[in-house]
């Protein structure tokens, strides 16, 4: 067995580039009790845990790739009811389960002297058209020494390594520790209103195995989250996650601007958003961009990367408007597709597919709108990396909704199929009985992180309602004011327009993949105007084109896509739909600029 390399750095583990393909931190040896002519190594490498079964001189190697590991506990065998079986092997087979419970626990059993290492994974599964992640959990058993305390030193070392490999952490004999909570804001009027379900059941387990407590905190009106996050002491928390639409978010960032501490405050706390709105353009941006599925109501993936603290810059956009300064991180719109967006809000009920259904309707009773486009274009944007192809996945469900099962046991997880592994090294003299099985935990669900809050929705809501008016920081404008002339060198275009939209992500829903040369930080504005004249057919075409992103190619007298740093837009007249991150704003004369790498954002893995 390998020793345990103490104190050893591990940069870019998981990359596996940097990291010599020999390096073995751990290895160990298992047999299965039924099958004794097979033998199983587990190695734990840069890359993953490494699972090789030998039978007959043949071998056969499974690997859990270290990206897809979110975490591992130490457990210990629960006590049994009188009358079940104690011996241990005898327990492992037939049709008993295996219950632990945590270590230190009143309810263990002090006759099994094992001690449980548990690894939770979530692996990225390709059937023919699908990609979707998987749960997994390998058990490892130590049981090779006469005391308790002996095996469960082994598998700390196992379980230590394991969470500093995920930390991209010097290996050490303790495993990382960060006690700050995660701050949870969650909104439960968003799309469907389904978010604090989603929650409970998709990303409470995988906070619970990867050992992140929360503080979760449902809003209970519009701006709460906002008013919440400039009121608060920020800096006890790890991170701030928006569990809602893109809106939560928005009042999440704006809330931080009017923080004194701003820059201090968004260095120091990434923020993080869950998909459970109807929009959700920025959830889908990030999967987009890093490679993760993206299957609505399915959280998994962009919770394994709030779990793992990864951050990346994201470029913010000052907007202001006659009467606000606000800060926004997807999109402004004026004419067709924010009216789509605010019009369709009636038919909320129904989440994403509201778009579709109001995009038709607005087709036929198409409006033009007056007034002045102005923008700095940015002149040379061929550096930029080519843009991606969406991964299309048909909307595929996820296997991992077994979570859900309600009336299920914390930490049940031996299948009643499942096969007893046990310990074959030593020569066989030495009675060590290490075991292993691994099972596609079908029955586990977790309610709540040791440690964690849930405050409740119905409390009184008077701590937050700041008598004192906010007022926006944030960075200085370089922009005349809104009612100046502009510099000379900027366009204009004066005439009538179906709409002008402006993105700074590649998705602005989650089957809108607007901007696809978009990056988080590149502090690149795309814009794109259609001017009246457009025929119906070619709005069509462009409608039905923004799904893959080839509107983007359009290019002809009515439609252009522009790249820019800062631009306003000052309409005629006094009605029709000003939106900001699909919020409603002011209608009237409004001007944006682009900062960029302002946010520190939490994104999964590249893959
Ligand atoms: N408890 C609450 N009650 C009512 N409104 C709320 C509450 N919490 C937040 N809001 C507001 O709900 C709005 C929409 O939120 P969010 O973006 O999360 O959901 P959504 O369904 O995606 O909305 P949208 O379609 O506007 O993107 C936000 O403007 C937010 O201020």
């Amino acid at each position: 067995m390998a020793d345990l390399k103490n104190g050893k750095d591990v940069p870019n583990v998981g990359e596996g580039d940097s990291v010599s393909k020999d390096v073995v931190y751990l290895e160990e040896t298992f047999y299965i009790l039924s099958k004794k002519n097979s033998v199983f190594r587990v190695r734990l490498t840069p890359k993953g845990l490494s699972l090789t079964k030998e039978t007959d001189g043949n071998s056969k190697e499974q690997t859990i790739l270290l990206g897809d590991i979110i975490g591992s506990k130490c457990m210990r065998s629960k006590r049994r009811r009188t009358g079940a079986g104690s011996c241990v092997c005898s327990s492992f087979v037939g049709n008993h389960q295996l219950k632990v419970v945590d270590e230190n626990s009143g309810d263990l059993d002090e006759n099994d002297i094992s001690a449980y290492l548990y690894i939770y994974a979530y692996i990225l599964k390709r059937s023919r058209r699908t990609l979707k992640r998987e749960r997994t959990t390998i058990t490892l058993r130590f049981r090779s020494f006469d005391k308790y305390e002996d095996n469960n030193k082994e598998a700390q070392k196992w379980r230590s390594t394991i969470k500093c490999l995920i930390a991209r952490q010097p290996i050490t004999s303790v495993p990382p520790t960060n006690d700050k909570k995660l701050l949870v804001l969650l909104n439960p009027k968003s799309g469907p209103g389904k978010a604090r379900e989603l929650f409970q059941s998709k990303v409470v387990p995988i906070l619970q195995e990867a050992e992140v407590p929360f503080d979760l905190h449902v809003t209970k009106y519009a701006q709460y989250a906002r008013e919440f996050v400039r009121t608060r002491n920020v800096y006890g928390w790890r991170a701030i996650l928006a569990i809602g639409g893109d809106g939560v978010l928005f009042e999440i960032m704006n809330g931080m601007f009017e923080r004194l501490d701003w820059q201090q405050a968004l260095v120091e706390v990434p923020l993080a958003i869950l998909p459970c709105g109807s929009g959700n353009g920025l959830a889908r941006t990030i999967c987009h961009l890093f490679n993760e599925p993206y299957i609505p109501q399915n959280l998994t993936g962009l919770t394994m990367g709030v779990v793992k603290g990864r951050t990346a810059p994201m470029d913010v956009v000052r907007i202001e408007t006659k009467a606000s300064i606000m800060f926004s991180f997807l999109s402004v719109g004026w004419g067709l597709l924010s009216d789509i967006d605010i019009e369709s809000e009636r038919l909320r009920a129904i989440g994403g597919q509201r778009f579709a259904i109001w995009a038709l309707a607005r087709l036929v009773g198409l409006r033009t709108y007056k007034g002045v486009v102005s923008y700095a274009k940015i002149k040379d944007v061929s550096n930029l990396p080519k843009p991606k192809q969406p991964l299309t996945l048909s909307h595929s469900i996820s296997q991992d909704g077994a979570l859900d099962s309600p009336d299920a046991e914390a930490f049940i997880d031996a299948d009643e199929h499942s096969e007893v592994f046990v310990n074959a090294i030593n020569g066989k003299q030495h009675q060590r009985v290490d075991s292993w099985y691994s099972v596609n935990s079908r029955r586990s669900a977790f309610y709540s992180t040791r440690g964690s809050e849930y405050h409740s929705v119905t409390s009184s809501g008077s701590e937050m309602r700041s008598p004192v008016h906010a007022c926006m920081h944030g960075p200085a404008s370089h922009l005349p004011s809104l009612m100046s002339h502009l510099p000379s060198h900027w366009v204009q275009e004066h005439g009538e327009f179906v709409m002008v939209h402006v993105s700074y992500q590649p998705y602005i829903g989650e089957d809108f993949l607007f901007a696809p040369r978009s990056q988080l930080s590149d502090g690149i504005m795309w814009m794109l105007i259609i001017k009246a004249g457009i025929s119906r057919s070619q709005l069509l075409s462009f409608l039905l084109g923004v799904s893959q992103g080839t509107h983007a190619d359009m290019n002809n007298e009515y439609v252009k896509m522009i790249p820019v740093s800062a631009f306003r837009i000052v309409p005629e007249g006094t009605t029709g739909n000003l939106t900001v991150d699909g919020e409603v704003v002011e209608y009237g004369p409004i001007q944006a600029e682009i900062f960029p790498n302002i946010i520190n954002l939490l994104v999964p893995d590249m893959k």
